[in-house]
């Protein structure tokens, strides 16, 4: 049997008059590549934010690893395990890469602000191992040759990886990705699924929202259709690629 990781149940998340997720339920299990697609304003980003913290649902229950997460703040919910990255990249720009990973990092550090401002031994040696703590994630993700390099100064594709190596740095237990594969060309979308893969093999669940339909159909174990904030099939890729439901979405057929 599956071990659940992350269970949501009957999530309903209004802006105003809008009803941006209506009654959405899902369990993500321990292990697996969990993609969530539909189209454009299906309310995937939404559903993000509601499961770190940035959005609190209205209605719903929602937990995690056996922790009740439902309405928690964010740095409760990345305290919890669950680390994300964003649509559009939310990198320290004036940092080097590097320290954006230490940044990561020190959510699991011991040493407090005073220690910071003492600099005592233990925060001292606390920082070293930070460091290398994140010079290994850079290594992890492919990108320590340009460990120094300003954040702002690294391709598009470089960016994106240190933002997942960012995340992994506050040991995560899932790993939410928004969009990773965008704007990376074939070559670069490649690389970041065997990195994905990567990641899983190393005990870390993914949940993950693309565009990149052939991406998902390869890469994920399961996946949920979101529609209209509502989810409209979820399963493994080869029996959610042929729901009427979802063709139907996707192909943009007048809903009644
Ligand atoms: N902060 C907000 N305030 C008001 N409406 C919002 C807010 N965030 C999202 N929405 C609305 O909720 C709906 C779902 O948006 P969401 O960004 O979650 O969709 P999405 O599936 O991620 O779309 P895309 O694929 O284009 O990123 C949309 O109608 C959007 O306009």
């Amino acid at each position: 049997m599956a071990e659940v990781l992350l269970k949501i149940d009957g999530i309903v998340k209004r802006f105003g008059g809008l009803v941006a997720l209506n009654q959405v339920g899902l369990t993500i299990n321990k292990g697996e590549i969990y993609g969530l697609i539909g189209p454009n304003g299906a309310g995937k980003t939404t559903l993000f934010n509601v499961l770190t913290g940035l959005y609190m649902p209205d209605e719903g229950s929602f937990t995690f690893d056996g922790t009740n997460l439902f309405r928690a703040q964010p740095h409760v919910v990345v305290g919890t395990g669950i680390a994300r990255t964003f649509q559009n990249i939310r990198l320290f720009k004036e940092m080097t890469a590097l320290e954006n990973v230490m940044v990561g990092r020190h959510i699991r550090s011991k040493a407090g602000a005073l220690g910071a401002v003492l600099r005592d031994k233990g925060t001292r040696a606390e920082e070293a191992a930070i460091r290398a703590k994140a010079q290994e994630l850079l290594a992890y993700v492919g990108i320590s040759d340009v460990a120094d390099e300003f954040a702002k100064n690294l391709s598009y594709g470089h960016q994106r990886r240190l933002e997942i190596a960012r995340a992994l740095a506050t040991e995560p237990k899932l790993l939410a990705l928004d969009e990773p594969a965008a704007g990376m060309n074939p070559r670069e979308t490649e690389e970041l699924k065997a990195l994905m893969e990567k990641i899983r093999a190393s005990g870390i669940t993914v949940l993950l929202i693309e565009h990149d339909v052939k991406l998902m159909m390869g890469l994920c174990d399961r996946i949920a259709v979101l529609d209209y904030g509502k989810k409209i099939a979820e399963g493994v890729p080869e029996v959610v690629r042929k729901d009427p439901k979802v063709i139907e979405a996707y192909l943009g057929v007048a809903h009644s």
